[in-house]
């Protein structure tokens, strides 16, 4: 019996749930986009992941519609709606236009946005977001190019993309315990809401809303509310080590691809540069140069056997990016780097490279595609949100990061956890 049924509208969210699901006591499997007829799964958990997030509102509401008839029609007993711990969107969505669909689809009167997720700096007080000690609004997401966060107030956000109107269960009440959230849920119910924002400051809070929604038949959230309902629904005795060992990378080669212009992987591969061969990609090339790809194969080859693996990466400095975005356009350039990160991983399979570390969820969307890998099988996490993730059709074994997850020797930490060759 599938217990909870995931549709997360980016690649790197996906996994990042995923990940909270298994550490916790579930197992689960992901899909890279909605698989085709039925599949027989021995899994708690299924996670769909669909490019759903800025895409236009239409697209993402037929996408998210499809992703629920699957899973319904696999038996998911609870669909979670997993979109950005930042509550990436727009004013028009998709977040908003999405969660009604779906509500309309289940025939739900009342769900909770709980984005909160602490581990990583986001927590929601008084229903307003924090990254950090930052609002939302205060906070590097202002500046965001696709779905800039100027506002922290998620009922006011909430309120603008959707139909119905936005609640609060405030931490006092969280605090109070699970009926007390239930009786609460009720009121706003009664109030005519449709949608319980869910302060959560910690693990403890977590826990109390895991509890508080079994039964409730869609959830939204980020990957925090994943913590406490894989809490609530696991079976005694369940260990993460049990659920992950599906999940754990092999010995292979192994190479690093980071497409991600984000603060923290900037920070991650020029901690890694200094240690490791690297190689940063011309944008030129990329857009102009049609044997480019064999000349970033001609370089990675010989160093597949460096202790370090090798690093190609286009990642950027913000002022380097907005000079190659003047002077390329942003979507040529960006669409460039992405073709070439997944012809580059093809053609790396090919010549036996099975172990791909990858940063950007763009990125590592494309580069999942081009390897032809459909489903995974989630294994231990490297950072919270990062795990690793095997390939359930053959031995191909990623880490899909979100830009700006991870610690500074995220790709270190990565390579350590792959055993040794016997
Ligand atoms: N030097 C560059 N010049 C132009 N575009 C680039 C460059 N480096 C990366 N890009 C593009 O920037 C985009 C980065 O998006 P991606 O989703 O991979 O990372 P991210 O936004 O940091 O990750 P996440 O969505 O997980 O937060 C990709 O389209 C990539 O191709
Ligand atoms: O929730 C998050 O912050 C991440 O899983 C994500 O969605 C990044 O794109």
């Amino acid at each position: 019996m599938i217990r909870v049924g995931v549709i997360a509208d980016d690649f790197t969210g996906a996994t990042d749930i995923a990940s909270f699901l298994v550490a916790n006591g579930l197992r689960a499997v992901q899909f890279s986009g909605i698989p085709q007829g039925d599949v027989t799964l021995d899994t708690d958990a299924v996670v769909i992941s669909l490019k759903s997030r800025s895409c236009p509102v239409d697209q993402a509401v037929t996408d998210s519609l499809a992703a629920l008839a699957w899973l319904k029609q696999q038996g998911a007993e609870q669909i979670y709606f997993k979109y950005c711990s930042t509550f990436d969107s727009t004013a028009e969505g998709n977040i908003g236009p999405v969660t009604d669909a779906l509500m309309e689809a289940l025939d739900t009167p009342l769900t909770i946005l709980c984005p909160s997720l602490p581990v990583n700096g986001r927590s929601v007080y008084m229903g307003h977001l924090f990254v950090g000690e930052q609002l939302l609004s205060d906070s590097g997401m202002k500046d965001h190019p696709v779905t800039p966060m100027t506002d922290s107030s998620l009922i006011r956000l909430m309120n603008a993309q959707a139909k119905g109107t936005t609640g609060l269960v405030n931490a006092s009440v969280i605090d109070a315990g699970v009926e007390a959230v239930q009786a609460r849920y009720a009121e706003l119910q009664a109030q005519g809401h449709r949608y319980a924002v869910v302060d959560t400051l910690n693990e403890r809070h977590l826990e109390t809303l895991g509890q508080s929604v079994q039964g409730m038949a869609l959830v939204t959230g980020g990957s925090g509310l994943a913590l406490g309902i894989a809490r609530n629904l696991a079976p005694a005795g369940a260990n993460a080590s049990d659920t992950q060992a599906a999940g754990q990378p092999q010995a292979g080669r192994t190479v690093v691809l980071s497409g991600s212009c984000s603060v923290m992987t900037n920070a991650q591969v020029a901690a890694y540069r200094a240690e490791a061969e690297s190689l940063v990609l011309d944008v030129e090339a990329c857009l102009n140069d049609a044997g480019y790809v064999e000349t970033l194969l001609n370089w990675v080859l010989p160093r597949l056997d460096n202790a370090l693996a090798p690093m190609l990466y286009a990642t950027a400095e913000p002022q380097k990016l907005k000079a190659i975005q003047a002077q390329y356009g942003a979507e040529q350039a960006s669409h460039a780097v992405e073709q070439t990160f997944g012809r580059l991983a093809a053609r790396l399979k090919a010549e036996g490279v099975t172990n791909f570390i990858v940063a950007g969820g763009e990125t590592s969307g494309i580069v999942t595609q081009s390897l032809n890998v459909e489903a995974f099988h989630i294994g231990p996490p490297i950072a919270p949100g990062v795990p690793w993730v095997r390939a359930v059709s053959e031995p191909i074994s990623l880490t899909l990061k979100s830009g700006n997850f991870g610690q500074e020797r995220f790709f270190f930490d990565a390579q350590a956890m792959i055993p040794e060759a016997k």
